[in-house]
């Protein structure tokens, strides 16, 4: 029996690429999972190391309010209560009345629970030290239900340590959207396979510490339904280098009033490691104040060098930027399109179509999901419900590599499974931090073998700053630059 470390609530960084399960792959992996006579089955195996678990995290708690739904989440609640008893606990479990029956699994252990003279009630305690959220794991399908609902908000307004069975009730698991009530949960721990609703969308505000227990079990490639983008490995830097080594790489932006994004795009590919960087203003009238370092090379767009330059097209570009990309699109050897530069494209079916024609390896788009919503023709909302899918759909459409921002910001490309960015926090929720993205982007793209490569790095580096960002200093984007 073993216990993985997967995420705190600000920060994750997973050394190899860990595979994330969609709930109707967990649920292939369990079916297929022989039960063996005389060993225990899934769930009491998922019982004992929740108990296990708990105990860990609180270990001079008393009194355990275990919360169990009708379904098999509520079984493994039931199994745990067993154990916590069994050490001498304070357990008071409460089940849901339902007119369905509980699963076969689920069922077991409430007749073992009563065999063990533990009373079931049917409604909460008044008071506890600890509760374990056993009521909706990925059987949910709707907004939670009486008594559900109810339960879950006083969870929530006891502000007791709490702690999750596979998912934080309310939250879908794979997709990371919240029905609400949702369980704020101290942390959760995942059974069989990690989910990816714990990653993206709202699921790493509800999870707290995120574990995880595979209960034996094995996931194969084809259960894979995306991954947790993993810790870069540095780049090596040989002492045989010259400045065009490392990449030419130009910022195409800045419209009138909006400089400071091209600049700030500049400035984050500079201390990205680019070998030389062009910045190429869209209109350059009243550029007194905006701090421009003497390393970067500033340019008009017409004269900018092509051969072996990536472009980074878009930061503050606004409208102006549109008469420039079918140039860049059709000319540069490698594309980072961010901003101003999506939203002409998603309203121009003949940049759209020459965005298609490169190739995916050369290209990486930036959207927010706002951008990403344009660009499909649907609301935001529909791309925060699945922003899985709503990457996967920009990758194979517009033929390139996507990096969808946002909480758990996913990077997609054609014919791949996704990842899922676990580094980076509510902190980078504010103007220009998109810019310095895209510059660093482009820096990485001008150095690595893909895009794939570049926009999975750029991401997790990106993040990364913000997580190691001290506590009482504000993060602006100026500021993450100079951290790079
Ligand atoms: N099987 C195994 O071997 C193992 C399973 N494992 C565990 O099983 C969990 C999955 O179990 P599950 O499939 O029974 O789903 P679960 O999350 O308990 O919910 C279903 C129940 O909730 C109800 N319900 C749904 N939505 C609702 C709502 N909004 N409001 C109110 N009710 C709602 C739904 O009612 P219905 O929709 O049928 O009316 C049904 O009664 C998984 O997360 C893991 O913890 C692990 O132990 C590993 C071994
Ligand atoms: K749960």
């Amino acid at each position: 029996m073993s216990f993985e470390w997967i995420a705190s609530h600000q920060s994750a960084k997973p050394t190899t690429e860990i595979p994330l399960l969609s709930s109707a792959d967990i649920r292939a992996i369990e079916a297929s999972t022989e039960p063996i006579i005389g060993q225990p089955g899934l769930m009491e195996q998922a019982g004992l190391a929740i108990a296990r678990w708990v105990l860990a995290q609180a270990p001079h708690a008393h009194f355990f309010w275990i919360a169990c739904g009708n379904g098999n989440n509520g079984g493994d609640g039931a199994e745990a209560a067993i154990h916590l008893h069994r050490w001498g606990k304070t357990v008071y479990v409460s089940a849901v009345k339902s007119p369905k029956s509980a699963p076969a699994d689920a069922s077991r252990a409430w007749t073992r629970l009563v065999a063990e003279g533990i009373a079931v009630h049917h409604e909460a305690p008044d008071s506890w030290d600890v509760c374990i959220d056993a009521l909706l794991g990925i059987g949910l399908q709707r907004h939670p239900e009486p008594p559900y609902a109810e339960w879950i908000k006083r969870i929530n307004q006891a502000a007791k340590p709490t702690f999750a069975i596979d998912v934080p009730s309310g939250l879908d698991a794979d997709t990371g959207s919240t029905f609400e009530p949702v369980v704020q949960a101290s942390a959760t721990l995942s059974l069989v396979g990690l989910k990816p609703g714990l990653f993206t969308h709202q699921g790493r505000d509800v999870c707290g510490d995120i574990w995880l227990h595979k209960l034996g079990t094995e996931s194969t490639t084809e259960h894979i339904r995306c991954t947790l983008n993993p810790t870069p490995k540095p780049l090596p830097r040989p002492h045989a280098s010259h400045k065009g080594s490392f990449g030419d790489v130009a910022i195409v932006g800045g419209a009138l009033g909006m400089q400071g994004a091209a600049v700030l795009a500049a400035c984050a590919a500079l201390h990205a490691g680019a070998g030389r960087v062009f910045l190429a203003f869209l209109n350059s009238e009243g550029l007194q104040g905006v701090g421009i370092p003497p390393d970067i090379m500033l340019r008009s767009p017409d004269t900018l060098p092509h051969q072996g330059l990536t472009v980074v097209a878009g930061c503050g570009g606004e409208h102006d930027i549109g008469h420039h990309l079918p140039h860049w699109l059709e000319l540069a050897e490698r594309l980072v399109i961010d901003a101003d530069a999506l939203n002409a494209i998603a309203i121009r079916p003949d940049l759209a179509q020459a965005l298609v024609q490169r190739r995916a390896d050369t290209t990486v788009i930036t959207p927010h999901p706002l951008e990403a919503a344009r660009l499909l023709g649907c609301k935001t909302t529909q791309i925060q419900a699945n922003r899985l899918d709503a990457a996967q759909r920009l990758a194979e459409t517009f033929q390139c590599t996507v990096i969808l921002k946002g909480s758990g910001s996913v990077i997609a490309a054609p014919g791949r499974k996704p990842r899922i960015n676990p580094t980076g926090n509510g902190r980078l929720a504010i103007g220009g931090t998109g810019d310095v993205l895209a510059g660093l982007t482009g820096t990485l793209l001008s150095q690595r073998s893909t895009a794939w490569e570049a926009a999975s790095e750029s991401c997790y580096i990106h993040g990364l700053l913000a997580d190691q960002w001290p506590q009482q200093t504000t993060l602006t984007a100026s500021r993450l630059i100079e951290h790079l």
